[in-house]
């Protein structure tokens, strides 16, 4: 699997809210970086196709082998990406009148968990996440930890092949934070996984990941965590 950004731009009224976008996502992590205004959550919408570049190109494609062909690349249609996509947006509010263990429930039909299995799916996820107490709470009346576990729980429960999360370890304790990050990380060696932080430097990294520094709405920096602590500079002048 892989997501080829090919001069992607996206303005709103004057202002260009990405610029000139070029790179690409394949399997493992990629935390994208930047101040306050830089593009990040435009740039993830874009990416779980919430919205559309206005110039450019955004191509998901996938390795097919053929026996007579050979191995090539086939492009993904648009109702193909979002099955396979897991989304959390920034400000996560789900269906707010139904409660905790209902939706999850409903999401779990939807994004395809074989029948037989989602009471128990659903149960162990709600446990794991501490949300067994609250599950027949409404969402609007959660706590802003609660309601964004269920928001991640919402985008990784069918283990998707892309996931696309925003600041998703806000409002959560570091047990918790510890326990999300365990599940992203396995999931990692299969899928995309892109995630925007504020908190890189609460957040254990692995030589493997990759970093994405945004600038007004530029890639200032994509590659190894490595240049962690220069990006982390320049965030800070
Ligand atoms: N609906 C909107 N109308 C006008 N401007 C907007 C709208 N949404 C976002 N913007 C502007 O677009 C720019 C990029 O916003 P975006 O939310 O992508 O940044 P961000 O890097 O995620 O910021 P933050 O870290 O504060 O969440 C900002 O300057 C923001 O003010």
């Amino acid at each position: 699997m892989r997501i080829k950004l090919d001069a992607v731009e996206y303005s709103l009224k004057d202002t260009k809210l990405l610029n000139q976008i070029t790179c690409s996502f394949t399997k493992g992590i990629t935390y994208v970086v930047g101040k306050n205004g830089a593009g990040k959550s435009t740039l993830l919408k874009l990416l779980a196709t919430a919205i559309q570049p206005q110039q450019g190109e955004v191509n998901y494609t996938t390795l097919v082998r053929d026996e007579n062909i050979g191995t090539y690349r086939r492009k993904l249609t648009i109702e193909e990406i979002r099955k396979i996509i897991g989304f959390l947006p920034q400000h996560f509010t789900g269906h707010s009148d139904m409660t905790v263990e209902k939706y999850v429930m409903y999401l779990a039909y939807h994004k395809g968990i074989p029948v037989n299995l989602v009471k128990k799916t659903v149960a162990q996820w709600l446990q794991e996440g501490h949300l067994t107490q609250v599950k027949r709470r409404k969402l609007r009346n959660l706590s802003g930890g609660q309601l964004q576990k269920v928001g991640l729980i919402q985008a990784l429960i069918n283990h998707p092949r892309i996931c696309i999360l925003d600041e998703p370890f806000e409002g959560l304790d570091i047990g918790e934070r510890i326990y999300f990050q365990r599940i992203l990380q396995r999931l990692s060696y299969h899928s995309i996984i892109i995630i925007s932080t504020h908190l890189l430097d609460r957040i254990q990294q692995s030589s493997e990941d990759k970093l994405l520094y945004l600038s007004e709405g530029k890639i200032a920096y994509f590659g190894g965590i490595e240049a962690l602590d220069d990006v982390t500079q320049g965030l800070q002048e």
